[in-house]
């Protein structure tokens, strides 16, 4: 198929571009599904958040970005009437082993949207504290520093809210979040009679397994009415093998066992460990957890290298340093040859936070 493409920012006056078939065919599927109404199925814990589903269903509250079109059904009505792909993200099972007092408790559902983190931002005043909007898919999917994160089916992706008054622990909340969650993998392991994967953290906001990436965390914060109104996504490969690797086809290889995790198993036990985590956070601050985190992150005792300029600038040493836990400000503590404590920055130009790091001295 042949086009007439004549953007002046791309191309000179007009060229011809060969598009293929193919190529045509899944960009105006993508169109369509961009276009046709997004289901969101709203569904609550107990009686006074499935009150809240009706309201917000009726007052037409929740919107998307763009006001892309919604479809808001509730999930107490829509049993019967419709029926998803039985690979869905099973509702009743997520609600019947949930067992927090506030994480979770309101949930959204869709079977296909644009992105989860869109959904949970957009409408963050509108829902309670706590929200939890799940995909089966996401379109356009997001994930740090303004990459792509691929959300094929099999992929478990979700984010939830919290509400925060002190900004100065604010940056913390993301290692809480891969901490939950390398420990709910863990939990739902042991319960299934499966050894420990390993998942390990790789700072700032990774989850690694064997060597790979397997999960990623994108935390985002906007400032209102003097609070931090914090939106958490995590995007774990639990059946997914594309575009690395995922928990399932570890168990497999590692065990030889038919047993797979659940995406439902696994969300549920990062909801009731993040709700007992994050209060020990906010009540007795980070260093409670930290043990438990530089047990699992992939940097204890790791030799980093800092790059520093001189006064005038013209010149650039190389300094080794030990990296040893984290700041009071969230950023990584390392110790110099020399015995100085500093912190070390990411320079904001490195895909690899750890490479091109800044450091700053502590006094
Ligand atoms: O590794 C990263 O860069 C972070 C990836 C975060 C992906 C998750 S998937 C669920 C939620 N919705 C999004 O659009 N992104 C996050």
């Amino acid at each position: 198929m042949l086009f007439f493409i004549s953007s002046p920012r791309f191309l000179s006056p007009l060229k011809l571009i060969f598009i293929p078939k193919s190529l045509f065919l899944s960009v105006s599927v993508l169109k369509m599904e961009l276009e046709s109404p997004t289901m969101l199925v709203l569904c609550g814990k107990s009686s006074a958040e499935n009150e809240l589903a009706k309201v917000l269903k009726t007052s037409n509250t929740l919107k998307l970005p763009d006001n892309a079109p919604i479809n808001v059904v509730l999930h107490s009505e829509n049993e019967k009437l419709e029926s998803f792909q039985n690979d869905a993200f099973m509702i009743d099972s997520y609600m019947n082993s949930l067992s927090t007092s506030r994480i979770g408790k309101f949930l959204i559902y869709s079977p296909k949207l644009s992105s989860t983190h869109d959904v949970v931002s957009h409408n963050f005043c509108e829902l309670p504290i706590g929200t939890a909007c799940i995909a089966d898919v996401q379109l356009k999917g997001k994930g740090r520093s303004k990459n792509v994160w691929e959300s094929p089916k099999g992929c478990l992706m979700f984010s939830f809210t919290l509400q925060m008054e002190d900004g100065r622990v604010v940056p913390h909340v993301q290692y809480v979040v891969c901490l939950a969650m390398t420990e709910a993998i863990n939990d739902v392991c042991l319960r299934n009679g499966i050894p420990p994967l390993n998942v390990r953290i790789k700072w700032p906001n990774d989850l690694y397994l064997d060597g790979l990436k397997v999960g990623g965390i994108l935390c985002t914060s906007t400032y209102r009415s003097k609070k931090f109104n914090i939106s958490a996504g995590i995007g774990l490969n639990v059946s997914n093998e594309k575009p690395t690797t995922c928990l399932n086809a570890v168990i497999q290889r590692l065990i030889s066992n038919t047993y797979q995790l659940q995406r439902e198993d696994i969300v549920t036990a990062f909801f009731n460990k993040f709700e007992n985590f994050y209060d020990i956070f906010i009540n007795q601050g980070f260093q409670a957890l930290e043990e438990l985190y530089c047990k699992t992150w992939l940097h204890s005792g790791q030799r980093v290298i800092v790059q520093e300029k001189n006064e005038n600038h013209d010149q650039i040493s190389e300094n080794v340093v030990t990296i040893q836990g984290i700041t009071t400000s969230g950023y990584l503590l390392a110790v110099s040859e020399d015995g100085q404590e500093c912190e070390l920055h990411p320079d904001g130009n490195s895909f690899d936070f750890l490479k091109g790091l800044v450091r700053r001295k502590l006094v």
